[in-house]
């Protein structure tokens, strides 16, 4: 049987715990938002089919937790390289209301580049999405848009959106340029599920994930 060619484009979400990276993946292709939180426990996965011009895109959001120790020492440091593997891109998320998920963005940005190995890291795709803007009308912010842009600035002119996946704000706009952005930095591939581990596939507790 022929395998229809299709553009896979895989997208690494990476922050601080309860930022919202599941809430954005959520909104974004279920159109779905709830205040309850459930915590990710390893990673958790959904894809999601668009066009961008020519090209029909399946765009695979990968969200990875990764536990830091008070060393800082990452402590699922082999899954957390199995899961980068093949990425396009990688979104980095903090709240815009808590200093520390701000702060921690070296860190992601960092551990993603020392994990995934890409061929140059100089070049390799991010983009960060400053969440939870809708806390307060605002008012409640710790960090601004100029320090966050500047952060962007000097990390190789990474894309800033500011979002709220509760008001499903500037989420479609975020993942387009994700998408986009991936797809500038894509490889090709057959098959669906390439550089997710079996056991992932095979445990899918939350509309594919992983309870690893
Ligand atoms: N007000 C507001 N709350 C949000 C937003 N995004 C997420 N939340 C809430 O923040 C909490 C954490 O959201 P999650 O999406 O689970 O965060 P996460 O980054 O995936 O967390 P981990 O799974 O622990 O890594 C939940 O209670 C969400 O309802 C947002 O844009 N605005």
């Amino acid at each position: 049987m022929a395998t229809r060619r299709r553009t896979l484009l895989k997208v690494i979400v990476l922050g601080d715990s309860g930022v919202g990276k599941t809430s954005l993946m959520n909104q974004y292709v279920h159109n779905k938002f709830s205040l309850q939180y459930k915590a990710t426990i390893g990673a958790d996965f959904v894809t999601k089919e668009l066009q961008i011009g020519d090209k029909l895109v399946t765009l695979q959001v990968v969200v990875v937790v990764v536990i830091w120790d008070t060393a800082g020492q990452e402590r699922f440091q082999s899954l957390g390289a199995a899961f980068y593997r093949g990425a396009d891109c990688c979104a980095l998320v903090y709240d815009l209301n808590v200093s520390k998920s701000f702060d921690s963005l070296d860190n992601w940005h960092e551990e993603f580049l020392k994990q995934a190995n890409p061929s140059d890291p100089k070049t390799f795709p991010f983009i960060v999405l400053g969440n939870k803007v809708d806390i307060d009308g605002g008012r409640s912010r710790v960090v601004s848009e100029k320090k966050a842009a500047d952060w962007c600035a000097s990390n190789g002119n990474i894309p800033y959106f500011e979002t709220s996946a509760k008001e499903d704000y500037n989420v479609d706009e975020a993942f387009l340029t994700i998408a986009k952005t991936a797809l500038a930095n894509e490889h090709d591939q057959d098959i669906y599920f390439q550089g997710i581990p079996e056991a992932v596939i095979e445990n899918e507790p939350r509309g594919g994930g992983c309870a690893c």
